[in-house]
């Protein structure tokens, strides 16, 4: 197996146009680790995802993957040490889904690479590991959400990286394949070394796949730890703007969540201050 790789986020700022985004970030994400990202949205989470995966530059700061500054890696180098999945799809008129996956091979080895390789064993793997192999001769535009879901993780995982990004990669998905493709990237990351991070939103899943849960508001990082530290009423109150209470799964000894109802404004800033 080949070693794991981290990521250091230190000290990023980010900002689109006039909205500024990341406002001091500092994120060590241990080579091998499989970490959930949570917060409300437009808190900052893709953007996140997006600065790692080297599609951003921060206006401060710098990210690395492993020894090396994101910023300045090739685009073809960056897609051999790290692979994200978008919330959305590439949609092409009449692209196969074995089309579609070998995008993500053409990402990391280009067009050269992909001659050599032929019918590439790793495109075939990446099809198996989501089980979508049946599916390789339909066109993408024909499939449902869900299932273009799971193709989109294919993709990602055909790029073949140390690092995978997955943003919100349970979304358009029933419940059974949530519960599959969640276990599939744990066993993935266990047979493989990868180093996992998820933005998810639901708590529950975070607290029961992930080993550690990092949550932002506004910009910055608010909470840091393993799902039993973090995830408690002070959490959901402040990161979620949910009141709710948080019990044991009685077999498993994850948290669980009982969310009740949303903080207005004012009953949330009273309840943080
Ligand atoms: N390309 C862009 N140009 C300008 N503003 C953007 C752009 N992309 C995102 N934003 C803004 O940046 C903020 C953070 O967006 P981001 O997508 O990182 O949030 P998020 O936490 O992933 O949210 P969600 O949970 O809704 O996916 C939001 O206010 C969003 O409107």
């Amino acid at each position: 197996m080949t070693e794991s790789v981290g990521i250091h986020v230190e000290g990023v700022h980010f900002g689109y146009p006039g909205r500024p985004v990341l406002r001091g970030v500092d994120l060590t994400v241990r080579p091998g680790e499989l970490t959930a990202l949570i917060g409300l949205n437009g808190c900052g989470k893709s953007t996140l995802l997006r600065l790692a995966a080297g599609l951003l530059h921060p206006d401060e700061g710098r990210v690395l993957l492993g020894e090396d500054d994101v910023a300045r890696l090739s685009r073809r180098a960056t897609a051999r040490r790290v692979a994200l999945l978008h919330q959305s799809a590439p949609a092409v008129p009449g692209m196969t889904v074995r089309h579609l996956v070998r995008q993500g091979r053409y990402a990391a080895r280009g067009p050269l690479g992909m001659l050599r390789e032929g019918d590439d064993p790793v495109v075939r793997r990446a099809l198996r590991d989501v089980g979508v192999e049946a599916w390789a001769d339909r066109d993408v535009d024909a499939l449902s959400g869900g299932e273009r879901q799971r193709v989109r993780l294919a993709m990602a995982l055909a790029q073949d990286t140390r690092v995978l990004l997955l943003d919100e990669p349970t979304t358009y998905l029933d419940l059974h394949h949530q519960l599959d493709v969640l276990q599939t990237v744990v066993r993935l990351r266990e047979e493989r070394g990868l180093t996992v991070v998820m933005v998810l939103h639901d708590l529950a899943h975070a607290a029961r796949f992930a080993e550690r849960i990092v949550a932002l508001r506004e910009g910055r990082v608010v909470a840091d730890g393993a799902p039993k530290q973090v995830v408690t009423p002070g959490l959901l109150a402040e990161v979620l703007q949910v009141a709710g209470r948080v019990g044991e799964d009685p077999e498993g000894g994850w948290p669980v969540c009982y969310p009740d109802h949303p903080i207005a404004a004012l009953e949330y800033e009273n309840q943080i201050h």
